[in-house]
């Protein structure tokens, strides 16, 4: 790839040069200039074309070899020189657990419509609002739901999160993510991964005024296919659709700014370069990007609505089986065949704590309220389940195969209650008569036998 500013006019004109290698979790080798990557070792006495070798780990070094992951970059300066001395930043809306912010909301099951657009220039970075934050950045523990619209390219501005991945799920418009291991290009119904600690840049794709969508910021273990136990070898999201970036990068010497969030605090460098500047580069520590639309989702052929577990895209492992950290879960196009059954989900109350929000179109249990772009919290043991009028439908609707198209709505489900950022407590889109929503359920008992 072109090593000077070219990126962003060109991938704004949509002319895709960037590519992509599938696989989940492979060893994965690629060079943006021939000969760049060492062959046979990884850090040889003096790499061609007077690159640094440098190794990035995302695991400690002595973790079992399925958990294993680090990459080692070929690049025109070693890390160090990216980061001089730093200076405290403030990104005031970008909160990390335990979030402790003072409101006086009380408990009660949440809906927002979509954050506002910004006001004023708002990189991505600037875009990014806290909604929830679950469990403890300091121990690596829980995860942060964040909502973020932006209207503007971060341009000689990078970034590095050292407190968790950042699973990016782009709502409207499409973003190009310029890694240090390459360019990604993410459109909604995508998402992207970025590793912790890999510095990266994000500007829009296309025409419009609001690039806006979600992240999950996960501080725990890394987020990995989940087990598809009986249903075998295939189906749900498949390692092939998953896609990692080839090599590509900048070389540009004009002051850059390098912005990293740091145990929950913000921080900032200037420096005389850009740090993207990796030409090389082999391992399985690395961003990827991948398709919801490729998910083929399992679901009930007969009978009964199946618990939520089986549209699990992405899990994030805690220390306790079966108990994760966090899930990323998906709800997407699906044919409803199951006989004699109420479809849409059931009621219930979790010891999970579930963040959901809605990429396109509609989500069965919410006909009406849930937009795109909107957001809901069920948070621990809190009851929720199909408002009245989705009850009244799917109990009287007639029972042929029905399409749910045109439609992808995704759930973060995490193990750690969800604490309320004062900003998402005070927000002005959240629906104040959201729990009306379920006052039409009215008492239908009625003790003589028989099915009313
Ligand atoms: O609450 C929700 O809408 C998410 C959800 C969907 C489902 O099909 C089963 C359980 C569940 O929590
Ligand atoms: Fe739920």
């Amino acid at each position: 790839m072109d090593t000077t500013e070219a990126p962003r006019s060109r991938a704004r004109a949509g002319a895709s040069d960037v590519s992509y290698m599938p696989g989940f979790g492979n060893d994965f080798e690629t060079e943006a200039l021939p000969g760049a990557l060492p062959q046979g070792q990884n850090s040889p006495q003096k790499c061609n074309y007077g690159l640094y070798a440098e190794q990035l780990s995302g695991s400690p070094f002595t973790a079992p070899r399925g958990t294993n992951e680090r990459s080692w970059l070929y690049r025109i300066r070693p890390s160090v020189r990216h980061t001089r001395r730093f200076s405290n930043a403030s990104y005031p809306f970008w909160k990390s657990a335990p979030c402790l912010d003072d409101h006086s909301l009380p408990l009660g099951q949440l809906r927002w419509d979509p954050i506002p657009a910004p006001t004023a220039r708002a990189d991505f970075l600037a875009g990014i609002r806290t909604m929830t934050a679950a469990g403890d950045v300091m121990t690596q523990v829980g995860m942060a739901a964040h909502a973020y619209a932006f209207n503007e390219d971060m341009v000689d501005d990078y970034f590095f999160n050292a407190d968790g991945e950042l699973l990016i799920v782009p709502q409207r418009g499409a973003i190009s993510v310029f890694t240090e291991m390459g360019v990604i290009e993410v459109e909604p119904a995508e998402i992207c991964l970025i590793p912790r600690g890999m510095m990266f840049k994000v500007s829009r794709l296309g025409d419009g005024t609001e690039w806006r969508g979600y992240i999950c910021e996960n501080y725990g273990a890394k987020f990995t296919m989940p087990d598809r136990g009986p249903i075998g070898a295939n189906c749900l999201a498949n390692a092939r659709d998953f896609k990692t970036p080839v090599a590509a990068f900048e070389d540009k010497e004009i002051p850059c700014r390098v912005h990293v969030k740091w145990c929950g605090r913000f921080f900032v460098t200037e420096i005389g370069h850009s740090p993207l500047d990796v030409v090389a580069w082999h391992g399985n520590y690395t961003p990827f990007k991948y398709d919801l639309r490729t998910f083929s989702p399992v679901g009930a052929i007969l009978f009964d609505h199946p618990d939520p577990s089986i549209f699990t895209v992405l899990t994030a492992p805690s220390g306790e089986q079966g108990t994760a950290n966090v899930d990323f879960v998906i709800f997407p196009p699906r044919w409803l065949v199951a006989e004699h059954t109420f479809r849409p989900p059931w009621y219930h109350r979790n010891i999970m704590s579930e963040f959901m929000g809605l990429i396109l179109g509609q989500y069965d249990a919410k006909e009406k309220g849930f937009v795109p772009g909107g957001m809901s919290l069920h948070n621990m043991m809190l009851p929720h389940g199909p408002d009245a009028s989705g009850f009244e439908k799917a109990s009287n609707s007639e029972l042929k195969p029905v399409k749910l198209d045109h439609t992808m709505a995704f759930m973060f489900e995490t193990r750690f209650p969800q604490q309320l950022t004062k900003y998402a407590a005070e927000l002005e889109t959240l629906q104040d008569d959201y729990i009306d929503c379920w006052d039409g359920l009215e008492r239908r008992f009625d003790a003589t036998p028989g099915i009313k």
